[in-house]
């Protein structure tokens, strides 16, 4: 007794046949469309910054980041722990300190949703998920030999996880710190060296991450850099505006911290027009950042003297297009034809 459904029919075979041709032919479709998706997608201008505590991406790319997002970029943010051992400049939080509630981790997570949402990118993610390295604190303290923290990570297993986001997200650009970390704070030199060893890592066809991605190659990598020309000039201006308290203590005239030699600059952003939306990222980080001192009264005046340049140092790759003048460059994707 024929069931009526079409394998029983006349022509089933050939029926069955059919409808797996045009199986395949759905498939190869979709693979077109997908393979075509990819093209695009391999097009686009991607970047990755690799940042130790949420601020630090504000601080040091602001405007980088969202000159780029702008101009439809996909940029990743990687923050590498939640900033659980920081101070708290809010009187009314300081009851989230890691030695009161130890909840300030966890008002970080906000706090820098929040500068995302400043310099439009949606892409922010944290190293081995939220919590996964607990801030080590500044070099020195106790809490540099938490096992818990990321100072005391292993490295290798740290740049694993930095290599998984750099197959997934496959930015032609990484941008992280120096070996110095910037200052020397046990976080941004552990995040210097997981970056670092990351991109190796991400090309290595040897290492097999828990995804099981394909290998990427990242085509450039730079580190941030503050040039000491720019810190002595910024802070001679503070003094002759007559603030003495912004960098309390330092000399504009003696050895400035957090600064390169200028001849370590390689590169520069000019990100006039994003300067509200850094210092918009900056107050969001308010347990971190006081953006109504003098420093920042007198930045307003001084206006995108201050906050529009961003300065990097190309480490891996080669250069791109340079400025006859400084004979820097001035945009992370120079060179790369994309
Ligand atoms: C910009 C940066 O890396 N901030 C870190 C740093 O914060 C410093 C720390 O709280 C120090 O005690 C203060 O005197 C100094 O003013 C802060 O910049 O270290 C914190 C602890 O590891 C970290 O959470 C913060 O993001
Ligand atoms: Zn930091």
């Amino acid at each position: 007794m024929t069931t009526g459904t079409p394998e029983d029919g006349p022509f089933a075979e050939e029926r069955s046949a059919l409808d797996e041709a045009a199986a395949v032919v759905e498939s190869a479709e979709l693979t077109a469309e997908a393979e075509q998706e990819m093209a695009v997608l391999d097009q686009r201008r991607r970047i990755l910054f690799v940042h130790a505590h949420p601020d630090d991406e504000t601080i040091n790319n602001g405007v980088t980041m969202a000159m780029y997002a702008a101009a439809n970029a996909h940029v990743t943010l990687l923050t590498c722990t939640l900033g659980e051992e920081g101070e708290v400049l809010v009187p009314e939080l300081e009851h989230l300190a890691a030695d009161r509630d130890d909840a300030l981790g966890q008002h970080r997570v906000g706090e820098l949703a929040a500068a995302m949402e400043a310099l439009g990118v949606t892409d922010s993610r944290f190293l081995g998920g939220p919590g996964r390295f607990r801030d080590s604190g500044m070099m020195g303290l106790p809490t540099n030999d938490r096992p818990d923290c990321f100072w005391q990570a292993d490295l290798e297993q740290a740049a694993g996880l930095v290599a998984e986001v750099v197959r997934e997200a496959r930015p032609q650009v990484v941008v992280t710190y120096d070996e110095n970390g910037g200052y020397g704070h046990p976080d941004h030199i552990q995040a210097h060296r997981a970056a670092m060893r990351g991109v190796e890592l991400a090309e290595d066809e040897g290492f097999t991450d828990a995804g099981a991605r394909e290998p990427w190659s990242v085509s450039k990598v730079y580190w941030c850099a503050n040039p000491e020309s720019r810190m002595r000039e910024g802070l001679r201006a503070l003094r002759a505006a007559g603030d003495s308290t912004s960098f309390e203590g330092l000399d504009p005239e003696g050895p400035l911290p957090y600064t390169v030699p200028d001849e370590r600059v390689t590169a520069v952003i000019d990100g006039t027009g994003h300067v509200a939306a850094k210092l918009s990222a900056m107050r969001a980080h308010a347990t971190q950042i006081t953006v109504d001192g003098p420093f920042f009264a007198l930045s307003n005046n001084l206006g995108d003297q201050v906050w529009a340049l961003e300065h990097y140092t190309l480490v891996r790759g080669s250069a791109g297009e340079t400025d006859p003048e400084t004979g820097w460059e001035t945009d992370l994707f120079s060179g790369l034809g994309v």
